[in-house]
């Protein structure tokens, strides 16, 4: 059952490619592009994504590019900041959706808090799973528990007794401070513990699954982990809307874009590609991060790559 990894391999860049992959540049490389999907359907590990690239106006695009041959990775700031090539990019499948018959992918020990709630008939266990579409709100337990059981859990399952009995409520001053139950960032489980290591080990990873099953715990782990490295982590989704939930900001920000700018030219955007702010901000970044990559349009991915090379003085596909 546990086939979740996947390489696709790179083929060229006009040819059969995914929009997938992360890419870097000789002198500032990014090190890592840790791309997340919620839609199961699209991507599904052990497929190859057959991409057919938009000619980009008059833009000559290598057809070759180097790949880092690597097998294993230190996991240090110089080892990210030395890797000067790309790689496969790796596809990952959390967790399928329970609502689905499982998939031949399906890992049956990655814990999925919400499926878990989800099919309990208890109203308290429903409650518990519109509760956990929010991980930003503190959570009140109630003062007299209720004397019910808790809810059973698959083998290997997490102990989500503490979400089945809460109640989410606003953020409020309180005169008992043991109401409030700060929230911590659940321990990760083998496969997202898995899923960080690889994203630390520099490789382009893609990963996906359904929702609540864990991404953007995964995403938070690793943030922070290359945060101590001293690595900078830039996240980006295409609408403000999924950059607001990650605490990210718009492909177009990121760019230094309005609408307007897809009207214009290649070379004026390769020009703008060295404002002093967008520049910098490019050729800084060494983790990229990409969330709802599904809704990311063609031409606006292409365009994004062709500026971050630009910005970073390389001739490598950085995506
Ligand atoms: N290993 C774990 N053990 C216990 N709880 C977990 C674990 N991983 C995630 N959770 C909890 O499950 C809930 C959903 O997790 P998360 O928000 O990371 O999912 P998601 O896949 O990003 O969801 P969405 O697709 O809706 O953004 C959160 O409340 C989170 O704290």
């Amino acid at each position: 059952m546990r086939q979740s990894v996947t390489s696709i391999p790179d083929d060229g860049y006009q040819t059969a490619r995914t929009p997938l992959v992360g890419g870097f540049s000789r002198s500032r490389p990014v090190s890592t592009m840790a791309l997340r999907d919620t839609n199961i359907n699209a991507y599904q590990p052990g497929q190859s994504f057959e991409y057919q690239v938009p000619p980009v106006e008059t833009e000559q695009i290598p057809r070759k590019r180097q790949w880092m041959n690597e097998e294993t990775v230190p996991h240090s700031a110089s080892a990210h900041k030395r890797r000067a090539g790309g790689s496969p990019v790796e596809v990952i499948n959390l967790i399928d959706d329970d609502d689905d018959p499982p998939g031949p992918h399906a890992n049956p020990r990655v814990p999925s808090a919400l499926n878990a709630n989800r099919r309990s008939s208890d109203p308290k266990s429903q409650r518990a799973y519109e509760a956990l579409g929010s991980h930003t709100t503190p959570y009140e337990i109630p003062s007299s528990p209720s004397p019910e059981p808790p809810m059973t859990t698959e083998p290997n399952m997490p102990d989500l007794t503490k979400f089945v009995h809460v109640t989410r409520t606003p953020t409020k001053a309180t005169n008992s401070s043991d109401d409030i139950v700060p929230i911590t960032e659940p321990v990760l489980c083998q496969e997202q513990a898995d899923l960080v290591d690889l994203i630390m080990s520099g490789r382009n990873v893609f990963y996906t699954g359904s929702a609540g099953c864990g991404k953007s715990t995964v995403l938070k782990s690793f943030v922070k982990r290359f945060a101590e490295m001293g690595l900078r982590v830039n996240i980006i989704a295409p609408t403000g809307r999924a950059a607001l939930d990650i605490n990210g900001t718009t492909t177009w920000s990121y760019a230094g874009w309005t609408p307007d700018h897809h009207k214009k030219p290649l070379k004026a955007l390769k020009a703008g590609a060295h404002g002093k702010f967008v520049r910098q901000r490019l050729s800084d970044t060494h983790v990229l991060v990409i969330d709802e990559i599904s809704m990311v349009e063609n031409l606006h991915f292409e365009r994004l790559n062709i500026i971050m090379k630009e910005a970073r003085n390389s001739d490598l596909a950085y995506v």
